[in-house]
């Protein structure tokens, strides 16, 4: 009988500032999925945790389910049909779902260890990292959640033959049958090779990681949707410069707090976010280290609504302050102290 297993992967925050769908760091909060093996010769279930985050909405169908229609396309991919018989899935997940930590990158993360482990896949994080890419299409997220730690990271330019492959429908992607003009079964092919390549920095561990996560979700693809498609030079170069900057300054020893609070501001997606998360930029440009003892860094993680406040110390204080501001309109916030996750996703065999 097969042996059972845990797959573990970190949340993760996007972007820091100026680092729009480049940087991701992975943090010590993680979904776990324990696959166990049983004899009554059923259907593979799915089951989350009672205080799994999404645990009364989240879909229980095969087909429907993020973590499993992601390991379904992994396993078509690679001529397999159906996930194993006799297997019970048991989800924990305490990533708060659409607020900017990573829950989908995470659930799509899990969702390929998984569907490599039921095809007889070596456990090769970067040929993952491929399919991760075919569903999430941005690689900070999923980069973070993968290798853990603080990670840059970019899409490398396809051939058109390549681009084709990485361009399929995701109606395509997560569809049992595909079928094409003349009604003919298309079979789904795996993405190319290396699409996301990767590059891990150092941190200085006296950094910890703030996330402030209001009572209501953002979903990803709306808090895109407000972006501009076209940016001036001067915003992109006021970007640049900083990215340039943080990436080190995220190094040093001690912490230089004006450097790095200076190198996290950002003119290409917070000030537009703004209309999604109110008290946004109030937040983000009234929360400074010379108000705030221990406070280096602050910005929108991820998509939103979640803010991160990067500190050394004071950090209840420095919570506190920025609920006290998201109160003032009407919004509840959550908080939560995080370190980084640095080995990333996992499959230990039980
Ligand atoms: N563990 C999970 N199991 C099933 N579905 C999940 C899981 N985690 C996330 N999802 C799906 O992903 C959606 C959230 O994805 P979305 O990209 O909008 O936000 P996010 O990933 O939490 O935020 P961000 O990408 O900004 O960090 C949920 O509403 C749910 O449909
Ligand atoms: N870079 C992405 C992260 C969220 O998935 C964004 O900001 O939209």
């Amino acid at each position: 009988m097969s042996k059972d297993f845990e797959i573990k992967v970190p949340c993760s925050s996007a972007n820091i500032g100026p680092g729009y769908d480049v940087l991701g760091i992975g943090l010590d909060m993680f979904l776990t999925i324990n696959c166990e093996y049983t004899t009554t010769n059923e259907e593979c279930k799915i089951e989350y945790t009672k205080t799994s985050e999404g645990y009364e909405n989240v879909p229980l169908e095969a087909e429907k389910n993020l973590i499993t229609k992601t390991a379904l396309f992994v396993m078509r991919c690679n001529n397999i049909e159906t996930l194993p018989k006799n297997t019970i899935l048991k989800v924990d997940n305490p990533i708060p779902l659409g607020r900017g930590l990573g829950s989908s990158g995470a659930a799509v993360v899990a969702g390929v260890i998984l569907g490599f482990k039921f095809a007889g896949l070596p456990f090769d994080k970067e040929r993952m990292l491929d399919y991760c890419l075919q569903i999430e299409r941005h690689p900070d997220n999923i980069s973070a959640a993968m290798f853990g730690g603080f990670v840059g990271s970019f899409l490398r330019d396809l051939s058109p033959e390549e681009q084709k492959l990485r361009e399929v429908p995701m109606s395509d992607i997560f569809c049992k049958t595909v079928l094409d003009s003349e009604n003919n079964i298309v079979k789904p092919v795996g993405p190319p090779l290396s699409v996301g390549r990767h590059l891990k920095y150092n941190w200085n561990p006296k950094i910890k990681c703030i996330a402030i996560i209001p009572n209501f979700e953002v979903a990803t693809s709306d808090s895109r949707g407000v972006l501009p498609k076209t940016y001036e030079t001067k915003d992109i170069v006021f970007n640049l410069q900083r990215l340039s900057i943080l990436t080190t300054a995220l190094t040093l020893d001690p912490p230089n707090a004006d450097l790095i609070y200076q190198s996290m501001q950002d003119k290409l997606h917070q000030p537009y976010r703004k209309t999604l998360i109110p008290g946004l930029t109030d937040i983000l440009s009234s929360t400074t280290p010379d108000l705030n003892k221990g406070l280096v860094g602050i910005c929108l993680s991820g998509a939103g609504p979640t803010i991160l406040a990067l500190a050394t110390e004071n950090y209840e204080d420095i919570a506190t302050s920025i609920i006290n501001k998201f109160k003032e309109n009407n919004i509840q916030c959550d908080w939560k102290l995080l370190s980084l996750a640095y080995e990333g996703a996992t499959l230990t065999e039980l």
